[in-house]
Parts: C-alpha cells; structure tokens; sequence
C-alpha cells in the first residue's frame, strides 16, 4: 500500500537520519525531496508547498523537545505534517441508535462500491445495529445479483427490483418501508449513466429525496490525480460528501490520489477496503497510515516512553523466555512494563507488523483490564501462575472465588495467555531484526537479548 510514495519520503528521511550535520541546507534538500515524492503521487501542489513551508519553519525555528535530538524532531515534524494532511484523528461513522440512518454510497463505476455496500453492512452488524442493504444500481444488470450474494453472505436483508423497471428513488423508497425491521439503510447506487451528467442528476435527486445521515464516497485507491476529479464532480453534484471509503489498498495502490481527493472536497477518509472479502474493511487510522506509508511504525514518537523501560527490562524474564519458557510470572512481568507504556492498543500498533499477528482481543486490553489480571493472578498459586496448563475448571472456580470474581475472567486471562504465548512464538526473527528504534531494542532485547 502507497508503497512508492512511501519509500521516496522515507529515503529522504534517511538523508536526515545519516547525516553528520543537519543543517538549513541540508533540511531544504530533504523538504525538495518530499514535495517530488507527494507531487509524483498526484497529491495537491498547493497543499504540498502549504505543507513543505511548515515543515521548513518548524525545522529550522523550532528547538527539539527534552528527549529528541534534532534529527528525531526533523522526522516528527514531517511525520506529524504527513498526519495532519489526511485528518489526525480516525473519523467515526457516527449512527444514532436510536434513529434510523440511511447511508447512500455513491461513486463511479468499478471503483468498489456494490463490495463496500456489504463491506459496510458487516461493519455496522458488528457494531450490534440492524443493517440493511437496498441495490438501486438499475443500470449495471449484474449489481442486483452481485450485491444478493453478498447480502446473503453476511446475512443482512436487501431489497431491490430486478425487473429493472422502477427508478432508483422508488427503489430507495420501497425499500426503506419494507425492511422496518432495520436501523440503517446502505443504499448502493449506480456508478454510470448514459452520460456522466445524468450520473450525477440521479445522485443528487436521491440525496434530495432521501436526506441520507451519510453520503460516503468510494474512490479506487488505485486512481491517480483522476481520484481528484471524481471527487470535486461527486462534490458539486450532491454538495455535502461525509467521507470517503478507499478500496483496493491491498494490493500495490499509490493512494495519492485519494490523499488528493480528500484535501479538494474537504471530508475525511474514514474506511478502506483491503480485499474483496466482507470483512476486509478497515477503519481508516491516519496516524496509524502514515506510520506504515513511511514504515517506521510509530517507533520514533515512542522515543520519550521507552527510554526508561528498556532500563527495567527484567534480566530473569528475557533469560526465561530466551528459552522458550513463558508462564503467567512473565507474562504479569510483562503487564507491569507495558501499562507504564499506555493502552496496549496504541503500543501494538506502533510496532510494525506486531499489530497483525497479535489477536484482537489482546490488543484491545485496557488498562483496567490489565488491574484485574494481575489480581487474578495474586490470587493463584505459585504451581499454578507456572503451569498454566493445569488450571482446570476446578481450579478456576477457586481462583476466581479468591479473587472477587468471575470464572469467566479466570478463562479469558488463560487465553490471553495462550494467544500471547503463540504471538510470540509466532514472531519471526527476521521480523524482529528489522524494527528499528528502541521499541525494536526492546523486542530483541526481550526476545533475543541482543
Ligand atoms: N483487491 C480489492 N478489490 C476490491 C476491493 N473493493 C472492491 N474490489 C473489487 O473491485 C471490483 C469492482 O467492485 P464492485 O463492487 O463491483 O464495483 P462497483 O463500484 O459497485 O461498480 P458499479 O456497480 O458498476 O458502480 C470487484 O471485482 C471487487 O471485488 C478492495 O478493497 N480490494
């Protein structure tokens, strides 16, 4: 994903970290070389000389913060740029559940819309609401059929004509008052039109006719400056665009382009599609994107916290765990180093490739959780925090008992455990010998003791 453009940045950054000396010259020479690399990627030159002028300002005037050094706070302030540029914060797909929401998703054809519509669906059935599906695409014959496979899939209801003889606001209509049952409407539209002009007439009677909670607009992510264009069409056509959805960024996308479309209408991306799956849709993290786009993880803004941990690392664990050994004593060994370290989540997802191997639930610990663990673990015995194995149903009752809690808590640390256990049998070396920055330090310390 955005492969190119992050290579250029990051080989210009290269040029800061190898450097004996940063100075004026030096930083002006790498700002040149990111404007090219953001340019090449059909990124906004506006924007791009907006961005390169702050960068150099902040570079030049601004002294590292206690901790940096000057050639860490070069590279934090382009990475905070490269943030800023695509919206900071992740944006939330915000429904009422109290009300009901209709999501009209519109774009040009083949950019992945009919898959999203269902992509979506999955996400919104996830989040315990009732989705809907309605295929007012009347004029792709296959888009009817296409999206009824998918609703099936993932059984969600959906409503549309195959006959072809009703328009698409009857559609959206008839579908709404038949499915009552359901919270929120994802209607799919057509993405081609006999001309382009009465594509984008349809879209906005239907916004008019509807009043969606959420137009989302489906870019190809493998689109150049063209993503630009569909963007300010879809814009001016039906005015308010809530966010973009960016598919096919599995594959080897630039995404430039739709770096562009969002800074010209001016709405944030706030999901992309990673395969042809229903449930290869992700939440768009802007830190979290441009942390792998330059490959580094977040590695460098862990600078100031993880100074002092490796200091604390704990010699008799990393010795146990050199050998293979990983029992509960080091795993609450390992709590206790990670919440000084703040949510668990975030850590992970600094580390590159960490946060894909480790299961989900384990990274979504919170800090509470963690309190409670360690006092189940207090209240286990010393056989038993080393041979986790053997904590049989019996055993939990009684821990849990000890502990003010319940059995189920007892078995979900067991499992949290166990997944963290095969997470870190599963880590390669290769993959640990390549993180950089002291997070890097860490895990081979921990793994390796290098
Ligand atoms: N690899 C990959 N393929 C995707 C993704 N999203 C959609 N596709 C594929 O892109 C192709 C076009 O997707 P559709 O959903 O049919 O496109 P559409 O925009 O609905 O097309 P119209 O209905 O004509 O407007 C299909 O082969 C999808 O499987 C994605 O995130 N990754």
């Amino acid at each position: 994903m955005l492969d190119k453009l992050g290579q250029n940045i990051s080989t210009a950054l290269n040029k800061i970290k190898s450097a004996t000396l940063v100075d004026k010259k030096l930083i002006k020479e790498v700002i040149k070389d990111i404007q090219k690399a953001l340019i090449q990627s059909d990124v906004n030159v506006k924007l791009v000389l907006k961005m390169s002028k702050d960068i150099e300002k902040k570079a030049i005037e601004e002294n590292p913060p206690k901790g940096l050094t000057k050639k860490e706070h070069i590279i934090q302030i382009v990475y905070n740029e490269l943030v800023q540029l695509i919206g900071n914060e992740p944006q939330k797909l915000d429904l009422d559940p109290s009300k009901k929401s209709i999501i009209l998703l519109v774009g040009i054809q083949g950019s992945g819309k009919t898959t999203s519509s269902a992509k979506l669906a999955r996400l919104i059935q996830k989040r315990g609401l009732k989705p809907a599906l309605i295929a007012a695409d009347v004029y792709r014959p296959a888009a009817y059929k296409q999206l009824q496979q998918l609703a099936e899939k993932i059984n969600v209801p959906l409503y549309g004509d195959e006959t072809r003889t009703k328009t698409p606001i009857e559609i959206a209509k008839d579908g709404l008052n038949k499915l009552k049952k359901a919270d929120v409407f994802i209607i799919d539209t057509a993405g081609r039109h006999k001309e382009e002009s009465g594509l984008l007439t349809e879209m906005k009677e239907l916004k008019d006719e509807l009043n969606p909670k959420e137009i989302v607009l489906v870019i190809d992510g493998t689109l150049g400056q063209q993503a630009k264009n569909q963007a300010k069409a879809f814009k001016d056509a039906v005015e308010d665009i809530g966010s973009i959805l960016v598919t096919k960024l599995d594959g080897s996308a630039k995404g430039g382009g739709a770096l562009s479309a969002v800074a010209e209408i001016n709405a944030p991306i706030k999901f992309i599609g990673t395969g042809e799956g229903v449930d290869d849709l992700e939440t768009f993290e802007p830190k979290k994107f441009i942390s792998r786009l330059l490959g580094m993880g977040d590695l460098d803004s862990l600078l100031e916290k993880t100074d002092d941990i490796v200091e604390e690392a704990n010699e008799e664990d990393i010795e146990a765990i050199l050998k293979g050994k990983f029992t509960l004593v080091e795993l609450y060994s390992q709590l206790e180093t990670i919440s000084k370290m703040g949510p668990m989540k975030q850590i992970l997802s600094m580390i590159p490739g960490m946060g894909a191997s480790m299961p989900k639930e384990a990274a979504s610990l919170t800090e509470q959780k963690l309190k409670r663990y360690k006092i189940l673990m207090d209240s286990m015995t010393e056989e038993e925090k080393e041979n986790p194995e053997l904590i049989k149903t019996s055993r939990m009752q009684r821990i849990a008992r000890g502990a003010g809690a319940k059995q189920e808590e007892v078995k979900e640390l067991l499992k949290y455990y166990q997944t963290t256990k095969n997470a870190f049998s599963n880590l390669k070396r290769g993959k640990m010998l390549k993180m950089g920055g002291q997070m890097g330090k860490i895990m081979r310390q921990i793994m390796y003791k290098e």
